[in-house]
Formats: structure tokens, C-alpha cells, sequence
């Protein structure tokens, strides 16, 4: 199965790799830089090659960065020449072909992946979290009556079904199964809070990039996938109360647990 995992920022990135040098043993590792300067860390195994990219936070960055990784990934496939393609490391930002089978297939699954704020009631610090739904919370309209979501609207979509491979990433890793909150600001009161939970009862977490990797996952056709390591309570802001260090190493273990995952079949369109 070909993977591209997308972090926010560089330290997630290095959980993620980290987990991967584990579940992937005797995988290549390499880099690949794409067009714009974004730089993929790639590893290669028998039945797997993931690529990890950080690609800055926020729904925006997430899908810049995203979209700019299958772009590059569409191109090699289609031959054009000039994409993307591997750097062996020195290169002085020079492209070179690392080989056969390092480009030209597009990828199987997209992970939204980092640490995020956990629902109390269904994911406390330190838990992961598995999207079964990846909702972006706060894209829509404020009307005198409540929230409108963009669908309401009428003018898109303010929600994403992950691949079916879900269920299995969550059992995997022990990650609470539900669904994952988008939003452009970090909740930090009670109120804000209540709104959510009212707009949103099963939510488990929140986070700022799912859905723009969704989007640009959807764009391209490729299932996508949202995990998180929660490093806070969703809630009146504390940041006394952060557990980052704690949530990165939860990263870290998930990504450890996925070999069987990654190398495994990729599910047929449709399947449970
Ligand atoms: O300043 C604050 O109060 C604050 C609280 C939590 C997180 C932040 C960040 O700036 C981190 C944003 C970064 O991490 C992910 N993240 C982590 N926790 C949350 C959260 O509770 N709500 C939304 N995003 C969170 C997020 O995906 C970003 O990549 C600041």
C-alpha cells in the first residue's frame, strides 16, 4: 500500500517516522522533495512505502501541503518528466531518481496525523483518537438562530466519511473510534465547548487540519484517514495542563502498530 501522512508540525512528523522505522523494519528511508520546497520522508519497505509530510497548521497549510505531495504524485504517474522525484539527501536541492518504484503510483490512503484536544468524556490525555468522521466544525454561517454548516447553506460540504481502514487503524492502536472536529481556532472556553458538544455529541477530539487533508484527499479520489494523540482537554484553555511530550509518544506507539496495517490488502470502494 502506497501512504502519505500528514503532520501539522516537524515534531509530529518525527513521531510518526519514528513509529514507522519500527512497524516497517528494513525499510528504506529516503527523501523526496517536492515542487515548492516541501520535502517528503519516505520509507520503502516490501509491501509498504509511506511518505510523511509536515505540512504547517491550520485546515489551509494542511491542504496546500497535501494536495501539493499527490499533485506531485499524479504527475510522476502520468510521465510528464519534470515533477517530483527523489533526492538521495546532498543533493543541493538538485532532483534525482532514486529508482524504479520510488514515483509513479498514486497513493492508497491519506493520514491526517498529530496530537489534538480530546472530549473528556470520550478520549482523555494521552488517548488516541481514529476518526469515524472528520467534521469541519466552525465552516459555515452565524445566524441569530445558531450555526449553519456550509451544506445547510447549500454551497459544499462540511464533512468527510474516512476509508473503511479506519476501524482497523483504531483497533490497531487502541484509539476510541469517533469523529475528529476541524477547526481554525483552538477551543479554549466552556462555552464554546457546549456549543460543540450540543452541534457535535459523539465528537472525540479536535484538531486543525483533518479536513483539509480530507479535502484535497477527496480531490484526488484517495481514501483518507485522521489520528490523534490527544495532548489536552477540550475546554477552558490551561496551559499548565498541555501534555504534548506525552501525547507525541502516543504518536509515536500508534505509528509502531501499523506495519500490518500499511502492508495489508487496500480495501475495495464500498467496503466495511
Ligand atoms: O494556546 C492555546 O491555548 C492552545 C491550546 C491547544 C493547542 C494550541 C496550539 O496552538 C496547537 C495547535 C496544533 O496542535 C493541534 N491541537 C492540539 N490541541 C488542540 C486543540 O485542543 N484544538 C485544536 N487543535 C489542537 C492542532 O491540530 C494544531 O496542529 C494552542
Amino acid at each position: 500500500m502506497r501512504v502519505l501522512v500528514v503532520t501539522a508540525v516537524p515534531a509530529e512528523a518525527d513521531s510518526v517516522s519514528a513509529g514507522l522505522a519500527v512497524a516497517l523494519p528494513g525499510a528504506a528511508a529516503t527523501t523526496v522533495a517536492l515542487p515548492g520546497g516541501r520535502t517528503l520522508r519516505r520509507r520503502t519497505g516490501a509491501g509498504a512505502t509511506v511518505d510523511v509530510l509536515s505540512a504547517g497548521v491550520g485546515p489551509a497549510a494542511a491542504a496546500a501541503g497535501t494536495a501539493a505531495a499527490l499533485t506531485a504524485a499524479a504527475y510522476e504517474t502520468a510521465g510528464a518528466g519534470a515533477g517530483a522525484h527523489e533526492t538521495a539527501g546532498a543533493g543541493a536541492g538538485a532532483y534525482e531518481t532514486a529508482g524504479a518504484g520510488a514515483g509513479g503510483a498514486v497513493y492508497d490512503l491519506v493520514v491526517s496525523a498529530g496530537i489534538g484536544g480530546g472530549f473528556p468524556h470520550a478520549a482523555p490525555l494521552g488517548a488516541l483518537v481514529v476518526a469515524d468522521a472528520i467534521v469541519a466544525a466552525d465552516l459555515g454561517a452565524g445566524t441569530s438562530d445558531g450555526f449553519l454548516t456550509v451544506d445547510e447553506l447549500g454551497f459544499g460540504r462540511s464533512a468527510h466519511t474516512p476509508s473503511p481502514l479506519s476501524a482497523r487503524i483504531a483497533k490497531a492502536v487502541g484509539a476510541a473510534h469517533g469523529p475528529v472536529l476541524t477547526v481554525s481556532t483552538v477551543t479554549g472556553t466552556a462555552a464554546r465547548t457546549d456549543e460543540l458538544m450540543r452541534r457535535h455529541p459523539r465528537a472525540a477530539a479536535e484538531a486543525m487540519e483533518g479536513f483539509g487533508v480530507a479535502e484535497a484527499a477527496a480531490a484526488h479520489s484517495v481514501p483518507v484517514a485522521e489520528i490523534r494523540a490527544v495532548s489536552n482537554a477540550v475546554g477552558p484553555r490551561d496551559r499548565a495542563a498541555w501534555r504534548i511530550g506525552d501525547a507525541l509518544e502516543a504518536l509515536r506507539r500508534a505509528f509502531e502498530q501499523l506495519g500490518p496495517v500499511f502492508e495489508g490488502p487496500v480495501p475495495k470502494e464500498g467496503a466495511r
